[in-house]
């Protein structure tokens, strides 16, 4: 097509020259006369060459981030769609983690075809002598893709087709890239950088996910509306996001269903830790520097929470036991202390926290998913878990039958067995984590089989029902004892009335 594109290309520009000039000899002729001569050159040349070319360059002057975007979404697209038909491929590794991209090579040609419109892409590399010396070796290279197309789909090109090809390229790039998982850790040799990334690569997944069947489909069935509602959100004026909090007692996959998440939707993983924060400008900071798609992550919010005292995780951990009593009014006091914080403070307060969810700031990106974890939902503040800002709330409890059935799928690929009517009595009377059931599943030696894992798991469950029995009749006592103290201390006080 280029070559007999070329062909008509160099004729009407010959005929279109010759009218030029002849119009130009001319130029004492009367106005009128003189543009019907343009008009007719104008027809002349397209009747010749009817075709339109459009070039997109890599870079162009004060818009280089919007045409470089254009131009790698192009490059994505065409790479994607053509590459068995381009001869000449060049493949592109962004850095050791990533995937290896092929995109057609320089001056290389390719058909597209978009609702039975022919057009035809040609890649463009010219070369420049640059007389500034630069970092980088290397030559001056100005690369472009041209567009080409008959003048006649015009509007079909300009009005759809190129939001396409632009839309298609964005989404192949996002469908190539690795997920990464980010960080906000400081590290031990005191440098900070905002997110540091490590490539995600998390087996989870809703299959493996152990919990009900209905529960489980309604997070896939909202988790799969989100991601297709941009069109929705824009026109209800609301940010492109949702917030889920995830509550449960330890073990019950939390963080697993989080990656499960990630996969599913095929986002990235910010892993915010709040304690790493200094103060709200830098949450601000970390939130702009975000990408869309992602999800942010704030595991254990009851205790990143603890921000007035800035008491860091390891603090925490020395001090557990002596918390676990006052804990639940601890941080009704903490959150109090921190709402009248004052703002100008410059600390991280829960107000910076709140505005970082759902302020102004929140709608920097778009398509993203706030997660918060904890094992205490009692213990958050409504302000933080609010409808709205926490859109749905959704419990991980202890292991029923159904999870039991999902993990033994995992684990053994069973589907029955005669001890799982044992199993399904048990566990409707016990309080075990999916963690712990899993942990009895996992065989421990060469021998090991299911029957095995399985005895292991009702053992488990049948000591673990032994425990709470004892624990519920030690705690029967105790309240009992207590009572019977506090009834003898009523008395006592009588007592002492009546006689005065
Ligand atoms: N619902 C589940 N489905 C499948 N595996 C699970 C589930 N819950 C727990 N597990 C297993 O137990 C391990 C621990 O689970 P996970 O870290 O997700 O728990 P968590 O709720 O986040 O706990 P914590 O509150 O302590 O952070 C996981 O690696 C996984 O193997
Ligand atoms: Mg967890």
């Amino acid at each position: 097509m280029m070559m007999m594109e070329d062909g008509w290309t160099q004729l009407g520009s010959t005929v279109a020259a010759i009218v030029f000039f002849w119009t130009m000899y001319q130029n004492h002729f009367p106005d009128e006369l003189h543009n019907q001569i343009k008009k007719f050159t104008k027809k002349l040349a397209s009747y010749f060459y009817p075709y339109i070319k459009i070039t997109f360059p890599e870079s162009d002057g004060e818009n280089w981030l919007d045409s470089q975007r254009a131009f790698h979404a192009i490059e994505r697209y065409l790479g994607f769609h053509s590459s068995t038909q381009a001869k000449c491929l060049k493949a592109k590794v962004l850095n050791e983690s990533e995937a290896v991209i092929l995109s057609m090579d320089d001056r290389e040609e390719v058909t597209d075809e978009f609702n039975g419109v022919k057009l035809w892409w040609k890649s463009n590399c010219q070369i420049r002598n640059s007389q500034s010396i630069s970092l980088y070796p290397g030559e001056d290279v100005k690369r472009s893709f041209v567009l080409t197309f008959h003048q006649k789909h015009r509007d079909i090109v300009t009005e759809s087709y190129l939001k396409h090809v632009l839309e298609e390229g964005k989404d192949i790039a996002l469908r190539q890239r690795k997920r990464k998982l980010f960080s906000n850790t400081r590290r031990d040799d005191g440098c900070y950088k905002l997110w540091s990334h490590v490539v995600f690569e998390h087996p989870a997944s809703f299959e493996t996910l152990a919990m009900e069947g209905k529960k489980k489909k309604e997070i896939i069935d909202d988790l799969v509306t989100f991601s297709k509602s941009k069109e929705y959100y824009a026109k209800i004026g609301k940010a492109w996001k949702r917030g889920y909090l995830l509550y449960g007692p330890p073990g019950t996959g939390k963080s697993t269903m989080i990656a499960a998440m990630a996969n599913f939707l095929n986002y990235d993983v910010y892993d915010l830790e709040l304690t790493a924060v200094k103060d709200n400008s830098e949450l601000r900071r970390l939130l702009i520097n975000t990408s869309s798609k992602s999800i942010v992550v704030i595991e254990d919010i009851d205790c990143s929470l603890d921000l007035a005292g800035r008491r860091g995780k390891k603090a925490e951990e020395d001090s557990e036991d002596e918390e676990e009593e006052g804990n639940k009014a601890n941080v009704k006091e903490i959150v109090k202390e921190m709402k009248n914080k004052d703002e100008k403070s410059n600390k991280l307060t829960l107000s910076g926290l709140l505005n970082c969810i759902d302020g102004l700031w929140s709608t920097c990106g778009e398509e993203r998913l706030f997660v918060f974890t904890t094992n205490y939902v009692e213990k958050l503040d409504p302000a933080l878990i609010r409808r709205g800002r926490m859109d749905k709330h959704i419990e991980l409890s202890y292991c029923c039958f159904e999870s039991f059935e999902v993990l033994a799928r995992n684990y053994w690929n069973l589907e029955s067995h005669e001890l799982f009517p044992t199993i399904q009595e048990l566990l409707g009377k016990t309080k075990m984590t999916p963690a712990d059931v899993a942990e009895n599943l996992m065989p421990k030696s060469a021998d090991d089989d299911a029957s095995v894992c399985l005895e292991r798991l009702i053992k488990a469950i049948e000591t673990e029902k032994e425990e709470a029995r004892l624990k519920a009749e030690e705690e029967k006592r105790a309240k009992a004892e207590n009572e019977e103290n506090l009834e003898d201390g009523k008395e006592n006080k009588q007592e002492n009335v009546e006689k005065c």
